[in-house]
């Protein structure tokens, strides 16, 4: 049977059990609560409390095995040109790994090492200077994956350098990361692939105004020469990253600049070691007992089995809060298409709209809505056993809400009074990071990448490109002259907004 077929039969799988009750499912196979969870070194996850059973899980991994999913991981491992719209290799992998043989990942994974090494030394020349605070400019991929890195990782204690992200083209955002700053202990840090996107380089003129000039002007990008030619900053300062590598999976990149100053550069290594430690494990573990798998085909259940169009993630962890800001851009940017690589539409819904924010806070705001709504939201728990904070009691109580929601959303509870009455049923996986450290939160993060490409090879869809963006940036530039001048816009609803705006 081809994949299209099983996964259209996941709908009828479905149908099977949806109307037997989770915590039903769950009594009737109590061993699932062990045999339904996995771990890879500092991460474990637990998938019992989703709404399926062992048949589904079967149907499952069949759907991976006919569209050779292993093989087609190993295509990316191995720098095949798998972004077929753009021609392009996708070796985020390379950045941190050398898991292949294939001359073109060994040679990126020899330019990233050589990149780094250039990295560190940047890195210890801004820590011998008197610079204290870096200013780090980007947008989307070139935003999100450091900021939630440096949030997430930062100790308590204050780094070498304080580290502040600027990345709404709206000036408040400027003024605000400027207001307080010194220019004259003040580097900035300007990351952008393309070095052609119009947030970065409004926001990167501003920066190299109000420092004064280009001295301590940085770039990242995979066009050096624009990088240089558009803000003057000389080739020593501009750390190269490469078309082989999406925006959305660049922070292993001299993109991740910004984490190394923040945390220092052996604990960017270590966080690269940690996405290494997770993509042997998803590369070299069948697909029954690799974490990835589970992940993806459990997306893809919820998704196209029973139909659930949204998707949350809530960490329990403060530290972790940016992550679905983060996730948004990895998984939303990645799937949301409706054509598979060949044009032909996809012929079923591809990506949820995936959403969250960090626990305990979002109990007291949109959980209502997930224990008694109409809507039935997945979600991943992502939960720390060891606590690096010094008030053990609040842990304990942070741990214990964390159990508490996910066996409330899976078990419900039955009331004769229908306001106070819970279906339960709320599928939840549980993830659990030994600690937050560099690696753990490097492998967590690898992990959701893995698991977004093998998503996307059941949908038979291109997760690297991203021409949906394109239009907004397109229509954006034919009317900012019509912001700054006389110019009138076609379209009729535009018009009457601009003459608001004009006045
Ligand atoms: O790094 P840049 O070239 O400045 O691109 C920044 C971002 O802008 C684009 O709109 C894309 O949608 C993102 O994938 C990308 O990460």
């Amino acid at each position: 049977m081809d994949a299209a077929s099983r996964l259209s039969q996941l709908r009828a799988q479905a149908g099977r059990i949806q109307h037997t009750p989770l915590a039903k499912l769950i009594a009737q196979d109590p061993a699932r609560a062990q045999d339904f969870a996995l771990r890879v070194g500092p991460i474990y996850a637990n998938f019992a409390r989703q709404h399926y059973d062992r048949d589904a899980l079967a149907a499952l991994f069949a759907l991976a095995q006919s569209v050779d999913a292993p093989s087609r991981l190993k295509a990316l491992f191995d720098g095949e040109k798998i972004n077929l719209t753009e021609g392009r290799s996708v070796l985020h992998t390379s950045l941190r790994s050398d898991l292949s043989d294939a001359p073109v990942a060994k040679a990126a994974h020899a330019q990233a090492l050589e990149a780094r090494k250039r990295m560190r030394e940047l890195v210890d020349s801004l820590a011998a200077s008197g610079i204290t605070d870096i200013v780090s400019v980007g947008i989307g991929g070139s935003d999100l994956g450091p900021r939630l890195a440096v949030d997430a990782l930062s100790g308590p204690k204050p780094g070498r350098f304080r580290v502040h992200f600027l990345s709404n083209v709206d000036g408040h955002a400027a003024q605000r990361v400027l207001a307080g700053l010194d220019p004259a202990r003040t580097a900035a840090v300007l990351i952008s692939k393309t070095f052609g996107t119009q947030e970065t380089l409004l926001n990167g003129a501003i920066l190299r105004d109000w420092l004064g000039g280009t001295e301590r002007l940085y770039a990242v990008s995979a066009n050096v020469e624009r990088a240089a030619q558009s803000f003057s900053i000389p080739a020593e300062r501009i750390l190269p990253m490469w078309d082989w590598v999406g925006g959305r999976y660049s922070l292993w990149s001299a993109v991740g600049f910004p984490i190394a100053l923040a945390i220092g550069m052996d604990a960017f290594e270590q966080l690269l070691d940690g996405a290494a430690q997770m993509d042997a494990h998803v590369l070299h573990t069948p697909a029954e007992t690799n974490l990835a798998f589970w992940h993806a085909l459990t997306s893809v259940w919820n998704r196209n089995g029973l139909g659930y169009a949204t998707q949350a993630v809530l960490p329990y962890d403060e530290r972790l809060k940016l992550l679905s800001n983060y996730l948004q851009q990895l998984v939303m940017e990645s799937l949301g298409k409706s054509v598979r690589t060949d044009g032909s539409p996809v012929g079923v819904e591809t990506v949820p709209v995936w959403w969250g924010g960090a626990g305990t806070d979002t109990q007291h705001s949109f959980f209502q809505a997930l224990h008694q709504g109409t809507s039935i939201v997945p979600a991943d728990f992502i939960g720390v056993i060891r606590a690096d904070a010094p008030y053990p009691q609040n842990h304990r109580a942070l741990q214990a809400n964390l159990l508490a929601q996910t066996e409330a959303f899976a078990n419900g509870q039955a009331s004769d009074d229908p306001h106070r009455a819970y279906a339960g049923g709320r599928p939840t996986t549980t993830i659990l990071l030994d600690a937050l450290t560099p690696q753990s939160f490097g492998a967590l993060l690898a992990l959701y990448e893995h698991s977004v490409y093998l998503q996307s090879l059941v949908w038979g869809i291109n997760a690297f490109d991203q021409f949906g963006v394109e239009l907004g940036k397109q229509v954006a530039s034919r009317l900012l002259p019509a912001l700054e001048g006389e110019a009138q816009a076609d379209d009729p609803v535009t018009r009457a907004l601009l003459e608001q705006l004009r006045r």
